[in-house]
């Protein structure tokens, strides 16, 4: 597996790169779409594409385009009033990036993804195939959260994590976040005192800041989300740089704006890092002592014999968390049986396929 750019001067001939805009650079202050703001973001775009990289853009602003379309006065706030604006405005927004794109003789492809499509091993592979076809036949993917299936518990709601599962999907050399901030602060950046950090070459380092929700009130996440998202991208070994939409010609260009994150690890398992970080949890595993050392040691599945409480309802396959007798969190996991079944055979030994497969769980406290 290939190691991540080790600096920007690098960026500009990156062979393969994900940027991901999000709702607050795309919207404007009545809740409807920034065309200018899209047609900007697609010729920039289009002139890397003219340099030989290739890309997948995961854009918001589906919501944003069918609130002007359908005449609303502001954003809806219930979820179904947000999926039918969705709904509508995907294929507007879809239609902009069409045109925008094929006046570059640039050809588009809609791909529309939960996080259950990027976690579950043969959606991943799927999802995984078609990208790379997608981009083989220099095809710009645009990417957004399929919004229509938003009461699913696997709901991402905001892109940034989504796009660092893009990143690692097609093996990307960078992961580009732009937002409505220049980079990332040690505080929220309208706070006086708070001041920009260029580099964070160690996810550690974080410690000390305080970052926070979103900054308009139509972005999702905020920084927290693309904070966890760079988590995610450099632990894969692909770098992440946040900055504002404004700065994308100067980021691709490779100029010093923004906050960079320097990739730590290699390309690993990203089911792993996905249920470590990003999965919503949908019940509980409450464990015996013995059952946790079994974890700890490394290498093991969990039995249901080890097992002695369920919390929650839940399927086969939902993220869970998995607790020691103190009510430590021991490891997270997706279940192997529904929640039903596992509290029939909790405490019962040789009860057949295990609670969590080793392969499907991550240690927590490693
Ligand atoms: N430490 C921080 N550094 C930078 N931005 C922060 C920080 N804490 C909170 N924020 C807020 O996060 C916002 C960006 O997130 P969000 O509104 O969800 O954007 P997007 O729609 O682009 O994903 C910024 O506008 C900013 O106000
Ligand atoms: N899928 C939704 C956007 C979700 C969202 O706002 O995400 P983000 O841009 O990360 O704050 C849409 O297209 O409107």
């Amino acid at each position: 597996m290939k190691w991540g750019l080790a600096n920007r001067s690098l960026v500009p001939s990156a062979p393969k790169f994900v940027v991901k805009v999000g709702s607050s650079s795309l919207t404007l202050p009545d809740g409807t779409l920034n065309h200018e703001q899209l047609n900007i973001l697609s010729d920039t775009l289009a002139e890397a594409y003219s340099r030989d990289q290739r890309f997948a853009l995961v854009s918001s602003g589906a919501v944003a385009a069918g609130v002007g379309s359908l005449g609303m006065t502001s954003r809806p706030t219930d979820m179904a009033g947000l999926q039918a604006a969705s709904m509508v405005g995907q294929t507007k927004l879809m239609a902009e990036y069409s045109e925008r794109f094929n006046a570059h003789n640039i050809s588009i492809g809609q791909v529309l993804l939960t996080a259950d499509d990027v976690i579950r091993r043969n959606h991943y592979r799927n999802a995984r195939l078609a990208l790379d076809r997608l981009l083989t036949m220099g095809i710009v993917p645009i990417v957004n959260e399929n919004d229509a299936v938003a009461t699913s518990e696997l709901r991402l709601g905001d892109n940034d994590r989504l796009a660092a599962l893009i990143a690692h999907l097609i093996d990307a050399d960078f992961l580009l976040l732009l937002t409505d901030v220049d980079a990332l602060y040690s505080g929220p950046p309208k706070e006086p005192g708070s001041r920009r950090i260029p580099f964070v070459g160690d996810m550690s380092e974080l410690q000390n800041y305080s970052i926070t929700g979103r900054g308009s009130s139509f972005g999702t996440g905020g920084m927290a989300t693309k904070v966890t998202a760079a988590r995610m991208a450099t632990a894969f070994g692909i770098p992440t740089i946040v900055t504002s939409a404004d700065n994308l010609g100067r980021a691709l260009a490779g100029e010093p704006v923004g906050t960079w994150f320097a990739a730590t690890g290699t390309k690993s398992n990203a089911r792993a890092l996905w249920i470590a970080h990003a999965a919503q949890s949908s019940g509980q595993l409450r464990l015996d002592a013995g059952a946790v050392a079994a974890l700890e040691s490394g290498g093991n599945s969990l039995l249901a014999v080890g097992v002695t409480d369920v919390v929650g309802t839940f399927d086969p396959g939902d993220p869970i968390d998995i607790i020691g007798p103190d009510g430590n969190l021991v490891a997270r996991g997706l279940a192997g049986w529904d929640s039903e079944r596992l509290r029939a055979s909790a405490g019962v030994a040789g009860a057949g396929r295990p609670a969590v497969h080793v392969d499907d769980m991550v240690l927590m406290r490693h």
